[in-house]
């Protein structure tokens, strides 16, 4: 039997449709709205979609949404110096540096200058260290794997005792958090890269597979346990010639033809966790408004 599609786009609207709802009763009580500040340096194209879409979101959610987009020429200093005033800025309590950034400037040291409390990419190592000791009321979780953990929920309630979860990839953005999320939910968890022994049959060992390597149909069906979970994190721009000349399509890092006929849920590209992550970035920088105006935090665990 063909796979569940797990719908990253609805989900992910019912996610913004709750942070507006949570936005608008901000409002009425403290007269604020979430402020979210956006910046994006140079010209990346992928980069300038995402960066559009946040800050669309960002103000359909009714909050007050700033993009500061800066030339590729731009120093490290006047980044830096952008990051401090958004930092003193009390109408914005969200801070978001897309990335890559140019080559010549230290992203660590930018993204580490952000104000922990603004950090809702969940970058700075204030917020990692919480999310690794699995102290979550105060910490901002990443995006990308806050959102995958949503859909998993969606197919396995919030308890994985006893399933065993495997995530390709390490990246301190996907990888090591989703680990983290994984056994905070407690999943069984490994995670495997590049260097992995024998990488399709630690993945067959998977009731969870989480894909996050950014390389393109790198999992194959026959790698999957039948009705295996697959969370397809990977977001790759392929050559497509049958659309035209110089034209792509998304793939993601798992082959989805392949798996579709094995697994038991799957999440597609476009349409599954990237969509996600943008919500997921609403409901952060909802919370740090909620946080500075002394509310108590909001939950963003969905329903089926
Ligand atoms: N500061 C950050 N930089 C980057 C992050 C991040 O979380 N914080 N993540 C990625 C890119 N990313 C968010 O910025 C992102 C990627 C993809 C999507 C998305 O909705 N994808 C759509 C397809 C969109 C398209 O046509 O390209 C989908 O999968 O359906 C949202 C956000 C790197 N940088």
């Amino acid at each position: 039997m063909p796979a569940t599609v797990i719908d990253g786009k609805l989900q992910s609207e019912r996610v913004a449709e709750r942070v507006k709802t949570l936005a608008s009763e901000l409002n009425l009580q403290t007269g604020k709205k979430p402020g979210l500040a956006v910046v994006l340096v140079g010209d990346d194209a992928a980069s300038q979609v995402y960066v559009g879409a946040k800050t669309r979101k960002a103000a359909e959610c009714g909050f007050h949404s700033v993009q500061h987009t800066l030339p590729s020429d731009t120093t490290e200093d006047q980044l830096a110096e952008l990051v401090d005033q958004l930092n003193a800025d009390p109408t914005i309590h969200g801070i978001l540096v897309q990335l890559p950034l140019p080559d010549g400037i230290n992203a660590p040291r930018i993204i580490q200058s952000i104000s922990a409390e603004k950090d809702v990419d969940g970058f700075h190592f204030l917020n990692v260290g919480m999310v690794g000791v699995g102290e979550f009321a105060n910490a901002f979780v990443p995006c990308t794997p806050a959102g995958a953990m949503l859909l998993i929920e969606q197919i396995h309630g919030r308890d994985l005792s006893g399933l065993n979860a495997v995530v390709v990839g390490r990246s301190n953005i996907v990888g090591k958090p989703m680990a983290n999320l994984l056994i905070a939910h407690n999943a069984t968890v490994t995670v495997a890269h590049s260097r992995t022994k024998d990488l399709p049959g630690t993945v067959r060992q998977a009731d969870i597979v989480v894909a996050a390597v950014g390389r393109p149909h790198l999992v194959k069906g026959d790698w999957l346990k039948p009705g295996a979970t697959v969370i397809d994190v990977g977001i790759n721009r392929v050559p497509a010639p049958d659309k035209g000349e110089n034209k792509f399509r998304l793939v993601g890092d798992v082959d989805y033809a392949e798996a579709a006929q094995v697994a038991g849920a799957i999440t597609p590209v476009p349409g599954g966790v990237g969509p996600m992550t943008i919500s997921l970035l609403m409901a952060n920088t909802l919370v740090s408004a909620y946080r500075e105006a002394g509310l108590p935090k909001p939950s963003f665990s969905l329903d089926k």
